[in-house]
């Protein structure tokens, strides 16, 4: 029950959404083209009925006209499976473009994707929920519910054939042939639901495997891709050995728990299999003695014995799909783990930001760890236009955090700052270069403008990058080709294009040698001279470059004596 309710807390949004008339049409198409082919099964129960006792009777003509039935059955049967397909993998598809989009939109909403990194590390890989569980969710649903459906619709259809069959059933007991109502009813009951008991209970460990599986196996994939986007520091260290040996422990990891996994697959699939298969030959049995008495022909044995078949096979269907649903649970759990995470997130941001051009304030804020330990407390600070503020504080005090908060990305923090928040850009010490163009990159976060190819020239020529120039439409990975001073050198390029009113700057020129900082100082100020900076560095030559220093150890936080 649980698990139907954050199924349904997970599917509601898309089922209410504005794509709601175009998704319930798609689910009515999809559920009319099975209600079709339980009919065709229907016919086709019934077309055993003549055609075997046409074959008993070895009369050819009835024997040509079912043959004739038989391919029309089967035409009819193709076209509304394809039919069905088609409906179910149209609505497949818009559901999980709602949903991914929507998923995506949360994620990146009030700096979510970072704050889950920052708060919630224990947030296992959000790419995988939202490249394939999100896909895993919406088609395992369909199957799953479509399957019980037709299941139902199948089973209360070939009822009503076996009930009426059992009349024909004689039981000796007693020295005295008995007719028991419905006998082949609640065999093919009694059948499955001993068939589905025993599943349910071979796998009840299944759910929790492939919870740990889809952990392991996305573990294993992002230890992968570290190493690529860290291939160079990993050459550089040699650390070719460790990174080998901790693949080969999570691949290990993940291993280990596919084999168990498997050791309970093949114990369901072998009982499944046995039970499945003996299902066709019961009813043969049951009704034999009546049939080699002469009582009914061989078409209502044959007709019986399929119906036999659909009931047990319908109420057997969780036996089917035990697998299945164990798979589904094991993706609603994961799902709903991210959406409960995502939830959670703190969305506001810790400091209270307002705007206000031309002027840069602070007002009495504070700051702690996620864990309550306190940072920085108290700050007051006023700024006007032109001013440059150097932030100075020992390693780890905090002076990363204070830019955060400042820029509404550190939840746990409490003041207030008012500048103007429609024009800030803040840099960081290690540049985000992102796919694309060298052009686009050196945009990034504003539009692309080609026609502004010559200012850009210009500024890369500012910035002593002028070998880029040529460069502008290539697109490879630039965080693997220019050198850190380089790229820092670029995030200033792409300050002097956007031209910020606001511009916090986290030890961004912490690569470059002296003489360029200056330079790239001296750029921001000639170009932008009404621009607050806000600047976090280390090196005593930074002073001289800005107007004002603060030393952010006045306002530690008091400890107890
Ligand atoms: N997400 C986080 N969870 C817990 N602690 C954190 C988190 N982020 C930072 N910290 C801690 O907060 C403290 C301040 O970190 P911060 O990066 O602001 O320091 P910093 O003054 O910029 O240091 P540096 O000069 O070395 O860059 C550090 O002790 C750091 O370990």
């Amino acid at each position: 029950m649980q698990t139907l309710r954050d199924f349904w807390l997970l599917a509601r949004p898309f089922w209410t959404s504005t794509e709601k008339r175009a998704a319930w049409l798609l689910l009515l198409g999809t559920v009319l083209m099975n209600l079709c082919l339980v009919g065709v099964n229907i016919l086709t129960n019934f077309w055993n009925l003549h055609f075997y006792n046409a074959l008993q009777a070895l009369d050819y003509d009835a024997f040509l006209i079912g043959g004739a039935q038989f391919i029309l059955l089967q035409l009819a049967l193709a076209t509304f499976t394809v039919a069905a397909f088609h409906f179910q993998q149209k609505l497949t598809l818009r559901w999980r473009r709602w949903s991914t989009r929507n998923t995506l939109q949360q994620w990146l909403q009030r700096h979510r994707y970072l704050k889950l990194q920052l708060n919630a590390p224990e947030t296992d890989n959000p790419d995988q929920r939202i490249a394939e569980d999100i896909y895993l969710f919406i088609s395992m649903s369909l199957k799953l519910s479509l399957g019980l459906m037709t299941s139902l619709v199948s089973l209360f259809s070939f009822l009503h054939i076996l009930w009426q069959a059992s009349s024909l059933v004689m039981l000796p007991i007693g020295g005295e042939e008995i007719i028991i109502p419905g006998l082949l009813v609640w065999a093919a009951m009694l059948y499955s639901i001993l068939g589905t008991g025993g599943a349910f209970w071979l796998g009840r460990a299944l759910p929790r495997l492939n919870f740990i599986q889809q952990k392991r196996e996305a573990d294993f994939r992002f230890s992968l891709m570290r190493l690529r986007e860290n291939a160079e520091a990993v050459a550089q260290y040699r650390g070719e050995a460790e990174e080998d040996a901790r693949f080969n422990r999570r691949l290990s990891a993940a291993l280990e728990n596919f084999w168990a996994l498997v050791k309970q697959q093949k114990v369901v699939l072998g009982y499944s299999t046995f039970y499945m298969r003996t299902a066709t030959v019961i009813p043969m049995f049951i009704m034999a003695p009546q049939f080699f008495a002469g009582a009914f022909p061989l078409g209502r044995l044959t007709q019986i014995s399929a119906a036999f078949g659909e009931v047990h096979e319908a109420m057997a269907y969780l036996v089917r799909a035990f697998l299945e649903i164990a798979e589904w649970k094991a993706v609603v759990d994961r799902l709903m783990g991210f959406q409960k995470r995502l939830d959670s997130v703190k969305g506001e941001p810790g400091v209270q930001l307002e705007h206000q051009p031309g002027r840069l304030e602070i007002e009495n804020l504070s700051l702690w760890l996620p864990d309550g330990k306190p940072l920085l407390n108290g700050l007051n600070l006023a700024l006007q236009s032109g001013d440059r503020l150097l932030v100075q504080a020992p390693s780890g005090f905090g002076k990363s955090t204070l830019i955060r908060a400042l820029t509404g990305i550190w939840s746990d923090a409490s003041g207030k700052a008012t500048y103007d928040l429609g024009s800030v850009l803040t840099l960081a010490q290690k540049p985000y270069l992102p796919l694309g163009s060298l052009r686009d990159m050196l945009w990034y976060p504003a539009p692309t403008r080609p026609e502004q190819d010559a200012t850009l020239s210009h500024i890369l020529q500012q910035c002593q990058l002028e070998h880029l120039t040529e460069h502008l439409d290539k697109e490879i990975d630039w965080s693997q080709t220019l050198s850190l001073g380089e790229q820092q050198r670029c995030a200033f390029v792409r300050t002097l294009l956007i031209r910020p009113n606001v511009l916090f700057l986290d030890e961004s020129s912490s690569a470059l040698d002296s003489a360029m900082e200056a330079h790239c100082y001296g750029l921001l100020t000639q170009t932008l001279p009404d621009a607050i900076i806000i600047s976090v560095g280390h090196r005593a030559s930074l002073e001289q470059l800005h107007t004002e220093t603060l030393y952010l150890e006045e306002y530690a936080p008091q400890t107890a004596p």
